[in-house]
This record gives structure tokens, sequence and C-alpha cells, in this order.
């Protein structure tokens, strides 16, 4: 039985697009209403052709009193447009689903430190829920506000969180690095995502200075306990799609391989899209790509005592509008899987 309503702002975005491909084919869902901030009236799948025949109504303008009579709105915006946009929209009807960065750091000044924009107003920030659905899933039931997380924290934190709060490995001296394909910077064009720049290239970007240092060491907190300062590098890779994280962290005395590996299969052994990957040559991004899998692997390195941890995702699905709607099924009731269970695309 279909009869779900939901909303999506921004979707003219590359996150609002693939709400819209999974939302299409969830089984709950009846309606799905579109809205712009920039466009309003035109006809989505004029702009989008890949959505003929799929999606051909107009874009709405953003409207409160339409969007309070929704069952799950989600915005997916650039930082600092939700900090203003969602506040009235709290408490009227529809549960709220932020694909952005500005609900997830419970600190403001965190915010505007790390965002260098205006935070959200307090109150809402603290009734927000972190949506990291495996660790999480209690809280984001009774959710009416749910930060999704960032991409690379997803990769990250799900391949880590496990190992640290079983005491494996010190979370301190954690140091992550990670890799982005170019849509995790969005639709709109830069001079580093230009094709011509972007192709043949491997850089580093935000050295030191990624806002999701933050969310990281927030998230390692509130779920395994630990308080800690981590070395977090990205890369921008010429690839469309795809994120894959290294930690290496330093492992306690005389854990083992085995243990390491152990550790997560038990944790995820009931999570349908975390898979935990016993060879690492069957690691890559192309094995996630357009699915809500998050694949991990683990090798202790037994001459330096440290572990090598892998995580892999694809940033727009598993690291945007797939764990959104996978929250979106948690908050309504139904199988985490609902709408999200593709076979990866692979090539
Ligand atoms: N790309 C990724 O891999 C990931 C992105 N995120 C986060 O999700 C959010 C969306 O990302 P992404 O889809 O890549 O971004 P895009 O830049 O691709 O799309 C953002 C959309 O937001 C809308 N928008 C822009 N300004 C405003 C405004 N002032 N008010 C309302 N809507 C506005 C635009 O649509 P219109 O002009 O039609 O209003 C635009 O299409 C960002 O916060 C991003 O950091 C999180 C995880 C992964
Ligand atoms: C390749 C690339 O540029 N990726 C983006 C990911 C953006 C994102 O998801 O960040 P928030 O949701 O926290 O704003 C970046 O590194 O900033």
């Amino acid at each position: 039985m279909k009869e779900l309503k939901v909303g999506i702002i921004g979707a003219t975005g590359y996150g609002g697009l693939e709400l819209i491909r999974f939302l299409h084919n969830h089984p709950e869902v009846e309606h799905i209403e579109l809205f712009t901030s920039s466009s309003a009236g035109e006809t989505f799948s004029t702009r989008f052709g890949h959505l003929v025949s799929i999606h051909d109504k107009p874009l709405n303008e953003i409207n409160v009193d339409t969007l309070s009579t929704f069952d799950v709105v989600f915005t997916s915006t650039p930082s600092g447009v939700t900090s203003e946009l969602l506040p009235p929209l709290v408490g009227v009807g529809p549960k709220l689903i932020d694909l952005s960065g500005d609900y997830r750091l419970q600190d403001p000044s965190s915010y505007e430190k790390w965002y260098k924009k205006k935070p959200a107003p307090l109150e809402i920030i603290q009734q927000s829920v972190y949506g990291l659905t495996e660790w999480n899933e209690k809280n984001i039931k009774e959710a009416s506000v749910i930060a999704n997380p960032g991409c690379y924290p997803t990769a990250v934190l799900l391949s880590i969180l496990p190992l640290i709060k079983n005491e494996l490995i010190d979370p301190n001296y954690l140091v992550i690095d990670a890799k982005s394909g170019i849509s995790g910077a969005g639709i709109k064009p830069s001079q580093t995502t230009h094709f011509s720049e972007a192709n043949e290239n491997l850089s580093i970007y935000k050295i030191n200075q990624h806002q999701h240092i933050p969310e990281i060491e927030q998230a390692i907190e509130m779920f395994a306990g630990a308080k800690t300062n981590i070395t977090f590098n990205t890369h921008l890779v010429p690839m469309t799609r795809g994120i894959l994280s290294t930690t290496y962290a330093p492992v306690h005395a005389g854990v083992t391989n085995k243990q390491l590996t152990e550790c997560l299969i038990e944790t995820y052994r009931d999570h349908p899209f975390v898979r935990v990957i016993s060879e690492a040559s069957a690691v890559g991004t192309n094995r996630v790509k357009g699915s809500n899998f998050c694949d991990i692997h683990v090798k202790l390195d037994e001459r330096t005592n440290r572990a090598t941890i892998v995580g892999v995702i694809d940033n727009l699905v598993k690291g945007a509008a797939g764990q959104a709607i996978q929250n979106m099924n948690v908050q309504m009731n139904l199988p985490q899987t609902s709408g999200l269970h593709v076979v990866p695309l692979f090539i």
C-alpha cells in the first residue's frame, strides 16, 4: 500500500536527483513533489531528460504552508541554506531530513569555525538527531529533524567505530586519508571540478581544514565514547562517484587480525547495507556504485602494529540520498531496505 507524500527541496542538485531516483522506486511512496529556489514553474524533465515520462511535473516554489502537508521533506541544499529554511517547518507536520551540514554539529561555534557561516538556531540543532543509521537507529525513529551525515564521515565512521568502541584500536593518533569522486562537489561547476583541471589529475584539498573533521570527532565521542583529535585529509579523484577512506590506527597490545575482522562482522551482522569484505582486492568504489552499500575491510600490519581500515561508499547514495531514505524508512517503521535494495552498477 503506497501512502507517503514526500517533498524534496534542492531537487535540481545531485543529492536531489538521487533522492528522486530511489523514491520513484520506493514501494511506500505515493506522491513526490519537487521544490526549487530558482526555477519554479519549469518542467523538471525538460532540464533533466533522463526523467522524461518519469517526473514531468513542474517545479514548485518553496512554501511552508504547502510543505507542512507532506509526511517527509528532504532538504538537499548547500550549507548555510537550511539553517534559515528549516526552522519554520519544524513541528508543523513533516519529518525533516536535511542532507546538508547545517544541523550535524551540536556546537554552533564549531559550525561557524569550520563552515564559516552563521549557525542554525540552537534549539533546533539540539532537537536534531545525527542520522548515521547503523549507529543511531533508536533516536532516528523518534526524531523530527534528522541531520544526515556527510559523505566522508559515513565511510570513515562505519569502518572505524566498531574497532574503537571495542577497544581494539587506539583512537588517538588516527590518520585518515580519504578520496572522492567529483560529484561530491555538487552540480555547480568550479575551476577545480572543471574537466580540463580535474581529469588526469589527483589533488589534495582543504588540507587539515576539512569541515568533516569536527563531525567525525563528534561522532567518535558520541558512539564510541572517545574524545580525540584526528588527522583527516581529502583528495579529488578524476571519477564521477565514490569515496574510499583509508584509516591508519595503532592497535592495542596483543590484538590480532582475526579479532579486528570478527569485530566488524559481529557489529554489522544484522545491518543489510554494511558488508565486511575479506579480500582487499574485492574492495573498490565500483563495487558499491549506485547502491546504498558501505563496504569495509581491515588488515593488521604486524610489522608496525597498526591497522589499515578501509571504507567505501557511493557518495551520492550511502553518503547522501540513500542514507537519507534509509533514515526515512526507520522513522516510518519500514524495512531499512525499502526502495533501496539495488545491485551496484559495477561497470
Ligand atoms: N554531493 C555529495 O556527494 C554530497 C552532498 N552533501 C550535501 O548535501 C547538500 C546537497 O548537495 P548536492 O546535491 O551535491 O548540491 P548541489 O549543488 O548539486 O545542489 C544543491 C541544490 O540546492 C538548491 N539551492 C541552492 N541554493 C538554494 C537556496 N538558497 N535555497 C533553496 N535551495 C537552494 C539548488 O536548487 P534550486 O536552484 O533549484 O533551488 C541546487 O540544485 C549539500 O549541503 C552537500 O554538502 C552531503 C553528502 C554528499
Ligand atoms: C569532492 C568534494 O568537494 N566533496 C565535498 C563534500 C561536501 C559535503 O558533503 O559536505 P557537507 O555536507 O558537509 O557540506 C567536500 O569535500 O567539501
